[in-house]
C-alpha cells in the first residue's frame, strides 16, 4: 500500500520532536499504523537546519499544506487561535484529517471545528493537546466508556508545576524557573497562559467535555494562576500535611459542573501531591472503575511528540472506516451531548484553608469562630503561629470542612471587617480526592 502523506505546518518544540520521532521509529510506527507515513510537505517560517529535510517540500505558508492534493493528514503545531482555526477549517474543508496539539484552539473553537469535521467526515485528532505525552484522552474516551464520571482532577501544566516544584524544593525564585522553563520549550508562546492558569483551563475544558458528553465552554471555567501564591503559605500548608498543587477539577454533580482551576492543598500522602517538576497526572474517579491515576511528562518536545504520532497512528488506522462508526470527537455522540450547565464558582464546593493575620489581642480567634459558624462553615483544624516580630500580628491559619464558595465569600467579608484583622484573608481550596 502507498504511504499515507502528511504536512507538518510549524517546525518548533511539538514540530520539531514530531519530524524527529517520525523519523527515527520510521519501521515501529509503520509496523503499527499498517502503511508507511511519509512527510511530504513541512510549513515553517524560517529554515531549521538541523532538521534532515532532503526530498520534503518545504513552504512558508501552511495554507499551501492544507490545500495540497497530496496531502492526506494536516499536523497543526503553529499555536495560537488566529491562523491555526484558519488552517484547521481550510483543511478540513478540503477533506483532509487533522492531527493538533493545540488545547487553546480546541477549547476556544472546537465545537465549531468538530462540527465542520463531521460535515466532510475527516477525524480532527487532538491527545497532545492534554497532558503532553500521558494518552489521558483515549483514556477516558475509549478505556473509561463503561463509566459515569463523577470527576476528573489533574496537575495538567507542566510549566506550572514545574515552577511551584523548583521554588519549593531548591528555593529558586519564580522568574528563574520561569526562564527555564522557557528555556526547555514547555511554556505556551505567551508564558501568562502557564502561570495564570489558563493554559490548564483549557486542557480542563477539554477533559470536562470528553468525560461527562458535554459541549466545550471554556468561557466558564473559572481560573486562578499560581503567581498570588506565598512561601509562608506553602510553608504552612506542609507543616498542616499537605502539598500545595495547581488543580484542574471539573465535578459532575446534580444542580451542575464544577469546572475550576486553582491551586489547592492536596494532602501530601496522595500519588498526585507528589507529582514534581514537569510531570502532569491527571485522577479520573468513575462509577464503575473507581479512582485512576494517569501519570506522565507533561510537556515537551518528545513526550508531546509521543501523543501526537499516536494520533496520527489512529488517524491512519481509521480514515478508511465509515465516518459514523468512529470514535466520536467529545466522545459522546454529537446529537446525545449534554445541557447540564456549567456552575459559577459561587456554587461550587470545596473546604478551604484560611490564614487570617489577626492583631495579638485576646478575643480575635472567638470572633473568628462565631463568623464561621453562624454561616455553618465547620473548622476541622486550627493553628495558631507565634507573634511575627516585625508587625506583632499572629497568623491564624484554619481548615475548614467542605462549603459553598458563597458561604466562604460571605465569611471572608465578614472576617476582613473584623477590627482585630489585618488585611485580606488568604484563601486556597482544598481537595482531598478520596
Ligand atoms: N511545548 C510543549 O511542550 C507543548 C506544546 N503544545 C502545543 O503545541 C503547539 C506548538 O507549540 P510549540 O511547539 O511549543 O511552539 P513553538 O513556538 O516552539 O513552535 C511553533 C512553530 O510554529 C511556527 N509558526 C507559527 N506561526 C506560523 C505560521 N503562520 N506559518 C509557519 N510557521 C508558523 C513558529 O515559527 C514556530 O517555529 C501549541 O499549540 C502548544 O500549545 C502542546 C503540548 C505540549
Ligand atoms: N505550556 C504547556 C505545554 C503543554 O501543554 C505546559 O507547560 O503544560
Ligand atoms: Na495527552
Amino acid at each position: 500500500m502507498k504511504p499515507v502523506k502528511v504536512g507538518i505546518c510549524g517546525l518548533g518544540t511539538v514540530g520539531g520532536g514530531t519530524f524527529n520521532v517520525l523519523q527515527r521509529n520510521a519501521e515501529e510506527i509503520s509496523r503499527r499504523a499498517g502503511r508507511g507515513i511519509e512527510v511530504a510537505q513541512i510549513a515553517t517560517r524560517s529554515p531549521k537546519p538541523q532538521f534532515q529535510t532532503t526530498g520534503i517540500a518545504i513552504t512558508n505558508d501552511v495554507f499551501a499544506v492544507a490545500t495540497n492534493p497530496e496531502i492526506d493528514i494536516v499536523i497543526e503545531l503553529v499555536g495560537g487561535y488566529t491562523v491555526a482555526r484558519e488552517l484547521v477549517l481550510k483543511a478540513i474543508e478540503n477533506g483532509k484529517h487533522v492531527v493538533t496539539a493545540n488545547k487553546a484552539l480546541i477549547a476556544v473553537y472546537g465545537n465549531e471545528i468538530f462540527a465542520k469535521a463531521r460535515e466532510k467526515g475527516v477525524i480532527v485528532a487532538f491527545e497532545a493537546a492534554v497532558a503532553g505525552g500521558i494518552p489521558v484522552i483515549k483514556a477516558i474516551r475509549e478505556g473509561l466508556s463503561a463509566n459515569r464520571i463523577n470527576w476528573v482532577a489533574g496537575i495538567i501544566n507542566g510549566t506550572g508545576n514545574f515552577i511551584l516544584t523548583e521554588m519549593r524544593e531548591k528555593g529558586r525564585t519564580f522568574e528563574d524557573v520561569l526562564a527555564e522553563a522557557q528555556a526547555l520549550g514547555y511554556a505556551e508562546a505567551d508564558p501568562t497562559f502557564d502561570v495564570e492558569g489558563i493554559d490548564a483551563a483549557h486542557k480542563l475544558t477539554i477533559l470536562a467535555s470528553i468525560a461527562f458528553g458535554i459541549p466545550l465552554q471554556f468561557d466558564k471555567a473559572y481560573t486562578e494562576g499560581i503567581t498570588k501564591l506565598t512561601t509562608a503559605d506553602v510553608n504552612y500548608a506542609e507543616a498542616l500535611g499537605y502539598r500545595i498543587k495547581h488543580l484542574g477539577v471539573a465535578r459532575s454533580t446534580p444542580a451542575g459542573i464544577e469546572l475550576r482551576v486553582h491551586p489547592t492543598l492536596i494532602p501530601a500522602d496522595r500519588l498526585i501531591a507528589n507529582v514534581n517538576g514537569v510531570m502532569n497526572a491527571v485522577m479520573v474517579n468513575g462509577d464503575a472503575a473507581g479512582s485512576t491515576l494517569f501519570y506522565g511528562a507533561g510537556a515537551g518536545m518528545e513526550p508531546t511528540a509521543s501523543s501526537v504520532i499516536a494520533d496520527l497512528v489512529d488517524v491512519v488506522r481509521a480514515m478508511t472506516s465509515d465516518p459514523e462508526n468512529r470514535v466520536p470527537h467529545l466522545a459522546f455522540q454529537p446529537d446525545s451531548l449534554s445541557a447540564h450547565p456549567i456552575l459559577p464558582i459561587e456554587a461550587c464546593e470545596s473546604a478551604y484553608y484560611l490564614r487570617i493575620q489577626a492583631q495579638d489581642h485576646p478575643g480575635v480567634l472567638a470572633q473568628v469562630a462565631s463568623i464561621l459558624s453562624e454561616r455553618g462553615i465547620n473548622i476541622e483544624s486550627i493553628m495558631q503561629k507565634e507573634v511575627e516580630e516585625q508587625n506583632g500580628q499572629v497568623p491564624m491559619i484554619l481548615l475548614t470542612h467542605r462549603v459553598l464558595e458563597q458561604h466562604i465569600n460571605d465569611a471572608i467579608q465578614a472576617l476582613e471587617a473584623l477590627q482585630g484583622v489585618v488585611g485580606p484573608v488568604v484563601r486556597i481550596r482544598v481537595e482531598h480526592l478520596n
